[in-house]
């Protein structure tokens, strides 16, 4: 990289990791959208902690998400995804991606919104469907028509995952260039409420 390249990349980080201050930056969005992998890079980006809520339940419970949801349902699920992120939050800066259904529920939208800055990753069906396709390990895809049950799950969620802080479109490019975008979007966030 040329040096004025890599000075450009250093000032978007270092602005962007300036524009978050100790708030929590929260990823959420519907499976598939990269709010696991893309929020891992923008935390090392910022050089601050990453957290995948997921992860951190299946650490606490030492069952898998699949698991969970076969032994003791979605509600039940709901209730321990809302506990986990709610103590995630009490302490910042991190960077922390949420599972698709975790803005949904009520409860945990109120610790997202009282625990920081929550970024919609929205991407388009055709993007979430090529990239969920691959794995099979989301039990609410265990259906007869995965595609239509993810089309149904977007069209419902859509206007909720709307009251997120920030939008970042998650379209067909690398991961990195889409944290890129996330800490742009951060950064233009700042901007605006400074200016208001
Ligand atoms: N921008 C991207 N370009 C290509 N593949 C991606 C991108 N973002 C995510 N993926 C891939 O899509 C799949 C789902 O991504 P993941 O981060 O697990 O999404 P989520 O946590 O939102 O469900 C993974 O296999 C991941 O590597
Ligand atoms: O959309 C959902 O309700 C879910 C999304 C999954 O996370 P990802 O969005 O990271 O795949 C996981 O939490 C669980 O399978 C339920
Ligand atoms: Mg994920």
């Amino acid at each position: 990289m040329s040096e004025q390249l890599l000075t450009v990349a250093d000032s978007l980080k270092d602005r962007a990791r300036a524009a978050l201050g100790s708030r929590n930056l929260i990823l959420v969005g519907l499976m598939g959208a990269g709010k696991s992998s893309v929020g891992r890079i923008v935390a090392s980006q910022l050089a601050i902690p990453f957290i995948d809520s997921d992860l951190e339940i299946e650490r606490v419970s030492r069952m898998t998400i699949a698991e969970l949801f076969a032994a003791y349902g979605e509600q039940e699920f709901r209730a321990l995804e809302a506990r986990v992120i709610k103590r995630l939050l009490k302490s910042g800066p991190r960077v922390v991606s949420t599972g698709g259904g975790a803005f949904i529920d009520d409860r945990t939208r109120k610790h997202i919104k009282k625990g920081g800055l929550s970024v919609w990753l929205k991407a388009d069906l055709d993007v979430l469907w090529d990239r969920v396709a691959k794995r099979d390990t989301r039990p609410l895809l265990k259906t007869e028509n995965p595609k239509q049950t993810l089309e149904g799950l977007m069209n419902a969620r859509y206007p909720i995952y709307a009251q997120a802080d920030l939008t970042v479109l998650s379209r067909d490019v690398r991961k990195e260039i889409m944290a890129d975008e996330v800490l742009k979007a951060l950064i233009e966030a700042q901007k605006e409420s400074a200016a208001t």
